[in-house]
């Protein structure tokens, strides 16, 4: 069953109210060790269903901060000695510690699974995570602060990428993107700022996404989006033709009010696969459908939402930090 917030009214306590009765606000507050952010359990769905760390060297995390994604990433890829769950079991002793001795726990009081010198373990691989804010440092994750739409930036970013041993060339088998711009409640700008996102993702996945090959499958790709049809013609166009598989999810940690969904597109061709004629994929049909009934319905209430002129924030943007 879906997560959702009871109805709340409107006023400056709404955000506080709808936090309180987020189970995943919760959940990140108890059940998870020190997530930075409730995106986390989108994340962590998505991979549910997609093993997306499984063979993954590689990874970028576009639009990274707080930080959640590139603490699953770095615990994935074995950065941290201790499982998540050892981490969240001694975090909540700790907390109880603080409570029996009547003093509320604070963030700097709580435990950090990277802090701990002894307790850094080696993990696999390359992580590289960018943002235009700032992001404190997770061990395992390069961070670059910057604007990702910036081909300077993107170019620092590859040059974390370490050359591969056999080709010498610079791949990533995993890019996350969930870079989100602030919504302005104007739809066409807001659908046009999230357009520059994934057509940046994109870009950065042609350049570095390592492509399949006879000896191995190709790179992954995961992007949030903000549903609309101009989007549709976006992943038909420039995401079907590149990828195996594309897959369209609305995590059950995303607001039932927030248009935002993700793509997962698996296995990245260098070149655009050949239609034989009359013919597309099952996988891209099948999501294809799906996505226009989401896309279609998702503008519409955007349509009436607008034209009652209660335009309001719809992103999950406004959670995703320190709380
Ligand atoms: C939803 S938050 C990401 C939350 C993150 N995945 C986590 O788990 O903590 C979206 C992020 O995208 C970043 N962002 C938006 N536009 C960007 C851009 N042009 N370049 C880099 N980061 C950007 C924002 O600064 C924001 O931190």
């Amino acid at each position: 069953m879906r997560a959702t917030a009871p109805k709340l009214s409107k006023g400056p306590n709404r955000w506080v109210a709808r936090q309180i009765a987020d189970p995943y606000v919760r959940g990140r507050q108890t059940a998870a060790f020190a997530f930075r952010s409730r995106a986390a359990f989108k994340l962590l769905e998505i991979d549910d269903g997609h093993a997306l760390f499984k063979r993954a060297r590689v990874v970028a995390d576009l639009g990274s901060a707080p930080g959640s994604w590139s603490q699953i990433a770095a615990s994935k890829m074995g950065w941290f000695r201790k499982p998540m769950h050892v981490v969240n079991r001694e975090a909540e002793t700790r907390r109880e510690m603080f409570r029996a001795a009547g003093r509320q726990p604070s963030w700097s009081d709580e435990i950090d699974p990277h802090d701990d010198a002894e307790d850094v373990a080696r993990g696999r691989g390359t992580i590289i995570a960018v943002d235009l804010k700032n992001m404190p440092p997770i061990t395992g994750v390069n961070f670059v602060q910057g604007d990702f739409l910036l081909p300077d930036v993107q170019e620092t970013v590859r040059m974390l990428i370490p050359p591969d041993a056999r080709s010498g060339k610079r791949y990533v088998d995993l890019i996350l993107s969930d870079m989100g711009a602030n919504m302005s409640g104007n739809r066409i700008k807001d659908s046009q700022d999230s357009i520059d996102l994934c057509t940046a993702a994109m870009q950065f996945a042609h350049k570095n996404l390592r492509p399949y090959d006879v000896s191995q499958l190709g790179g992954t790709l995961v992007m949030k989006h903000f549903t609309h049809p101009l989007l549709i013609e976006f992943r038909k166009k420039q995401l079907e033709p590149y990828f195996h598989r594309v897959f369209y999810i609305k995590p059950k940690a995303s607001r039932d009010e927030s248009s935002e969904g993700y793509w997962v597109c698996k296995e990245f061709m260098a070149a655009p696969k050949k239609k034989a004629a009359g013919q597309g994929t099952s996988e891209a049909h099948r999501g294809e459908t799906r996505e226009e009934r989401e896309g279609t319905s998702e503008a519409h209430r955007g349509e009436t939402r607008e034209e009652k002129g209660a335009a309001q924030k719809t992103t999950d943007e406004e959670d995703d930090g320190w709380w």
